[in-house]
């Protein structure tokens, strides 16, 4: 039998309009990812249930909440900006309990984009609304022309993003216009843009393995470095699937 681990993702929702239904998605950087490292993921529409939310985590290894538009700050008790444009409520409702869920059976858990924000502010960190405002002196982290924009990165090399790309130039996709402003308890920053934005963080809890990066590891313009991210997550829910099975025999 196959030791993979089964990793799922939650999915995209739009909402139906004109004489189109209404639609939930994935791009698919995010599934080819997992399954280039070893993993097979099984992607999760948007559920609003938090029993069968629950029902489905049991049957899984690890999770990736995956990127898309912007959590509704109001959410999180703040006033929402002219700037930001919300995820549709069918998904950020379903995001919100797969990740207290995630949070509260300690799931290894990866978030990237709007899933990594998200991880931040479920515990207990904030964010910056819109870059362009709160750090004015930020370097460009999103290109509407080109969706493969890339700036570079500076690592903590005592971490998982820094044993990933090691020395040398680092550059990776960026799509964004929010960014992590308080770190949530419990998680360190282990790789930032050199204008400062924070870029990756990584939990310091021994009984959590927990992950996020800001930039797009799974895009289309990613690197074989880039993918090595997917198989670091993959081989860390791998061995602790296999630490939890030696626990129950
Ligand atoms: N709230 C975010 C969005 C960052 C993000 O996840 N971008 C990727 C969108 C494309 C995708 O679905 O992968 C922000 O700060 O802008």
């Amino acid at each position: 039998m196959s030791n993979k681990p089964l990793i799922g993702m939650n999915a995209d929702y739009r909402a139906a309009a004109r004489n189109m239904p209404a639609y939930s998605y994935i791009a698919a950087g995010y599934f080819q990812s997992i399954i280039a490292a070893d993993g097979i993921p099984v992607v999760i529409p948007p559920m609003d249930d938090p029993v069968s939310i629950s029902r489905v985590l049991d049957s899984l290894d690890g999770f990736v909440m995956i990127g898309g538009a912007d959590l509704d700050p109001r959410n999180d008790g703040f006033m929402l900006h002219p700037s930001v444009r919300p995820l549709d409520p069918v998904r950020e409702t379903s995001d919100r309990l797969l990740m207290a869920d995630i949070a509260e059976r300690r799931m290894p858990v990866m978030g990237i984009g709007t899933g990594m924000q998200l991880l931040n502010v479920q515990q207990g960190g904030n964010l910056f609304l819109h870059l362009k405002e709160d750090l004015p002196s930020a370097v460009p982290h999103h290109d509407p022309q080109d969706a493969n924009h890339r700036h570079t990165l500076d690592v903590v090399s005592d971490s998982l993003i820094g044993r990933v790309y090691g020395d040398g130039e680092i550059r990776v996709s960026s799509r964004h216009h929010m960014a992590i402003d308080e770190v949530a308890p419990g998680f360190r920053v282990t790789a930032r843009c050199p204008d400062g934005v924070i870029e990756a963080i990584e939990s310091e809890m021994m009984d959590w393995f927990a992950l996020g990066t800001q930039f797009h590891p799974e895009c289309g313009a990613a690197s074989a470095l880039d993918i090595r991210i997917f198989e670091e997550f993959v081989a860390g829910v791998l061995e602790r699937s296999e630490q939890d099975l030696r626990l129950v025999a």
